[in-house]
């Protein structure tokens, strides 16, 4: 089958005889990021809330059963779909979450991405019920910086490093810290941060990430992102690529430091290989492009939803494209 757009083909690729999901821009669909909530107990400044169109301080939509989450993750799975990051809002706001976690199938990851306010009680249990690792957002370590990042009340920094104690305590690890880099208000506590998780020894890894400022109200916060980048690979005594986004990890001074930089990062699109589906029940196949959901519904029978699954896949396109792809698509086009 043809995509009109590019004029590339898309299928499904045999490999060692596995079944994999190629969207048509040959990009292979490993993983699964599913937010199960739209609900949140912070109003981080920069949310993005996944792509979705309401805040997640806004009204609250529907969301999925476990065992609708448990379907599509399976079938997902008879694709080559290993890994699985569950994310929000904040996940910690679904009680059955470990039922979720209870019912999945096999797979080579599962993970989550939260704020880490609540994790301190759950963490044992989560890790228990078949979570492997966590990523805890945690942007500063200075409590009124943090209060003003993300709208929380005094003492709530203090129950996010109890709750990043506790994910080691419980095996959670590597406990990723995302660290959203804000010009003005953190860029300067990199080294800080990187002190912070030193005690881990390895099992906690600092991510840094670029601020989407899809909001023009949040350019004035955007760092120089290729600085910073030159300024890690000279202190870096290791730097390793990852396949997802072609992310650049370095190690620092015996700590492991991860970038993530979407913003206008064809290289980073173009190793994109995870689909997302939103709290209410639809596939989502681009973060920043909202008219192409495809709606879950109530769909039961493995076979509709891998035939939703398919028609998701078909609808994946990088969204930043190397300009000489785009003149490449309009000549075809011609
Ligand atoms: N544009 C874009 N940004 C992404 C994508 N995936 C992650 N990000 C950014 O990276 C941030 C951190 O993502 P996490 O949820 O912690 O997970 P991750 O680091 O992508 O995944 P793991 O390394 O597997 O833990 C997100 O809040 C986004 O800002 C993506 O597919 N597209
Ligand atoms: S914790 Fe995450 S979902 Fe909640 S407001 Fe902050 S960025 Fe948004
Ligand atoms: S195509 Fe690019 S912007 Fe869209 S989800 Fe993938 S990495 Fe993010």
């Amino acid at each position: 089958m043809k995509d009109k757009n590019s004029g590339k083909n898309f299928l499904f690729r045999e490999e060692k005889e596995e079944k994999f999901l190629v969207d048509p821009y040959g990009r292979k669909v490993t993983g699964l990021r599913i937010s199960i909530t739209d609900r949140c107990n912070l109003s981080c400044m920069y949310c993005h809330n996944e792509g979705a169109d309401c805040c997640a301080c806004g009204p609250v939509g529907k969301e999925m059963s476990p065992e609708l989450i448990c379907n599509i993750i399976r079938e997902a799975a008879k694709f080559g779909v290993r890994k699985v990051k569950f994310s929000g809002g904040e996940p910690l706001f679904r009680k059955d979450f470990e039922d979720i976690l209870a019912c999945l199938p096999p797979l080579k990851e599962v993970s989550a991405t939260t704020n880490g306010v609540m994790l301190e009680k759950r963490a044992k249990t989560l890790k228990s019920a078949g979570l492997d690792r966590v990523n805890i957002s945690l942007d500063t370590l200075d409590p009124e910086k943090y209060e003003r990042i993300t709208g929380a009340p005094p003492g709530t920094l203090e129950k996010v490093i109890r709750g990043i104690d506790s994910a080691v305590k419980a095996g959670l690890t590597p406990v990723k810290l995302n660290m959203v880099l804000l010009k003005g208000i953190n860029e300067n506590e990199i080294d800080a941060m990187m002190d912070f998780i030193r005690p881990y020894k390895g099992k906690v890894i600092l991510q840094l990430i670029e601020l989407m400022n899809i909001d023009p109200e949040l350019s004035k916060f955007t760092i120089d992102s290729k600085a910073l980048e030159k300024n890690l690979e000279e202190r870096a005594s290791e730097v390793m690529v990852r396949h997802l986004h072609h992310r650049k990890k370095y190690v620092i001074d015996g700590v492991e430091v991860e970038f993530v930089r979407p913003m206008d990062n064809s290289e980073f699109c173009a190793h994109c290989s995870r689909l997302r589906v939103t709290a209410d029940g639809k596939f989502k196949p681009c973060l920043l492009v909202h008219d192409n959901l495809v709606d879950i519904g109530e769909a039961k029978s493995p076979e509709e939803i891998e035939k939703l699954l398919r028609l998701a896949v078909s609808r994946r396109k990088p969204y930043y494209i190397p300009i000489i792809e785009v003149k490449r698509l309009e000549k075809a086009k011609e």
